[in-house]
C-alpha cells in the first residue's frame, strides 16, 4: 500500500473547515464516448448493481454499454445546455450560493462540489481541500434520501480515498434530510408557486427515482424515506390521499423495482379521465437527465398519448433561495462545534495560538 504524497506541512496554519455537496455525476459530453465512461464507471459500482461482478461483466461491456451508450448520448443532447449537464450546472450553483449564505451567516467554511462519478471526482476535490488547508470535512450528499445506492456509495468514495491518506482531516457525513423542515418547506413553497401561477391540477404525481425491490427486502431504508416525504409534502400542501400519488421512475433491467411505476401510472390516470397531472420529483435536488428528459418529455407524451389533456412538470429546487437557506440550516447542523464561526477578533486569536504553537514546536524542535 503507498500513501498519496503530502503537501509540505507548514506551522501556523489556521486550519480550516469545508462542505463539499455531493452529486451522482454527469458525462462530460452529451457524446456516445463520454456517455460510455460515465456509464462504465456509474454501473460497475457494486452498490449500484448487486449481481456476481463476473457475471455482470461480460453484461456490463458486451451489452450495456455497446447499446445504452448512444441511445442515453442522444437523450442527453435534448436537454444540454451551453454551460453542460444541467445536473453539474446547478450542483455548482448551489455550492456557490452556500458558501454565500454561510458567509453572510457568519462562517468561514469553503464549500466545494464533487461528483461521485466522472468529473470533479471526489479524490480530487478532497486532494485539492487538503492542499488548500482544510482540516475539517463535512460530506453533504445531494440525496435528502438515503439509498446504499448512492448515499452509501459517495461514503465508499470518501473512505476509499483517505484509506490512501496519511494525515486524515476530521470527518463528519450528512446522512439524509428527508423530513427536514427547511427541505419539505422549500418543496412545498415551490408546488405552491407553480399552482399560483397555473391553476392546481386534478392529481399531484410525486414522482422518485426507482431501486430494485430486492434492495428493499434487504434492509435499504430509501422506500420508507421517500413515503415519508411525500407524506409530510402532502400534509403541508393539506392534501387528501385522493389527491396525490407517489410513484417510482427509471426503473432499469428486467428485476422487479419499486413499485408502483411513474409512467403506467399517469397513463393509467388518463384512461381513468383524469385531465391534469403536475409532477414532482421531489428526491432529485437537481433537475438532470432523469426529469428533465424522462419525466418532462417521455411521461409527458406518455401522458398525453392515453387522453391525457394538461401535463405540468415542477421543476427541482435547483437554487431556489428557500432551497440554499434549508442547506445551509442542514449544513450548519453538521458544523456545530467546529470553530468556523468567526468574528475578526476571533480569527486573530485563532492565528495568534497557532502562532504560538508553531513558535513552542520551534523551541522543542531546538532544544532536542
Ligand atoms: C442500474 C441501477 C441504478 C440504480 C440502482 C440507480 C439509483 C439511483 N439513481 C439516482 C439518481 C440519478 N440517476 C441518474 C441516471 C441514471 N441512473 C441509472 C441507473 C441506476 N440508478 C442510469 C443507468 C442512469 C444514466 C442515464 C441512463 O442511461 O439512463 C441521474 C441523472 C444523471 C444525469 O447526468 O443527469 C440521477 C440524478 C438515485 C437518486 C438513485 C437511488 C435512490
Ligand atoms: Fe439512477
Ligand atoms: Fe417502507
Amino acid at each position: 500500500m503507498t500513501f498519496l504524497p503530502e503537501p509540505p506541512h507548514t506551522h501556523g496554519k489556521v486550519p480550516r473547515s469545508a462542505v463539499v455537496l455531493v452529486n451522482l455525476g454527469t458525462p462530460d459530453e452529451a457524446t456516445r464516448p463520454a456517455v460510455r465512461r460515465y456509464l462504465k464507471e456509474f454501473l460497475s459500482d457494486p452498490r449500484v448493481v448487486e449481481i456476481p461482478r463476473a457475471v455482470w461483466w461480460f453484461i456490463l461491456n458486451l451489452i450495456i454499454l455497446p447499446f445504452r451508450s448512444g441511445k442515453s448520448a442522444a437523450k442527453y443532447a435534448s436537454i444540454w445546455t451551453r454551460e453542460g449537464s444541467p445536473l453539474k450546472v446547478y450542483t455548482q450553483q448551489q455550492a456557490q450560493y452556500l458558501q454565500g449564505l454561510l458567509g453572510e451567516r457568519g462562517h468561514d467554511v469553503k464549500v466545494v462540489m464533487a461528483m461521485r462519478y466522472g468529473s470533479p471526482s471526489l479524490p480530487e476535490v478532497l486532494g485539492q481541500l487538503q492542499a488548500d488547508g482544510c482540516e475539517r470535512i463535512a460530506v453533504l450528499p445531494a440525496y435528502p434520501q438515503y439509498s446504499g445506492t448512492t448515499t452509501g456509495s459517495i461514503y465508499d468514495a470518501v473512505f476509499s480515498h483517505y484509506a490512501r491518506v496519511r494525515n486524515v482531516p476530521e470527518l463528519r457525513f450528512v446522512k439524509h434530510y428527508h423530513d427536514h423542515e427547511g427541505y419539505i418547506q422549500a418543496l412545498e413553497q415551490s408546488v405552491q408557486a407553480h399552482w399560483e401561477a397555473n391553476g392546481r391540477p386534478d392529481k399531484l404525481v410525486i414522482s422518485f427515482h426507482g431501486v430494485p425491490k430486492r434492495t428493499l427486502l434487504l434492509g435499504d431504508p430509501y422506500h420508507c424515506e421517500c413515503l415519508k416525504t411525500a407524506r409530510l409534502l402532502a400534509a403541508r400542501l393539506k392534501l387528501t390521499p385522493e389527491q396525490y400519488v407517489v410513484t417510482f421512475q427509471s426503473r432499469f433491467g428486467k428485476a422487479e423495482w419499486l413499485q408502483p411505476y411513474t409512467a403506467p401510472t399517469v397513463q393509467q390516470l388518463a384512461r381513468d379521465g383524469v385531465r391534469r397531472v403536475d409532477v414532482l420529483c421531489p428526491g432529485f435536488t437537481s433537475d438532470c437527465l432523469e426529469t428533465l428528459e424522462e419525466i418532462s418529455m417521455e411521461v409527458r407524451h406518455d401522458f398525453e398519448a392515453a387522453g391525457g389533456r394538461e401535463f405540468h412538470y415542477i421543476p427541482c429546487l435547483n437554487a431556489n433561495p428557500g432551497w440554499i437557506a434549508a442547506l445551509a440550516d442542514i449544513a450548519e447542523q453538521h458544523l456545530v462545534g467546529w470553530p468556523t464561526l468567526t468574528t475578526p477578533s476571533q480569527r486573530a486569536l485563532l492565528k495568534k495560538e497557532a502562532e504560538l504553537g508553531r513558535d513552542a514546536a520551534l523551541k522543542r524542535g531546538a532544544a532536542a
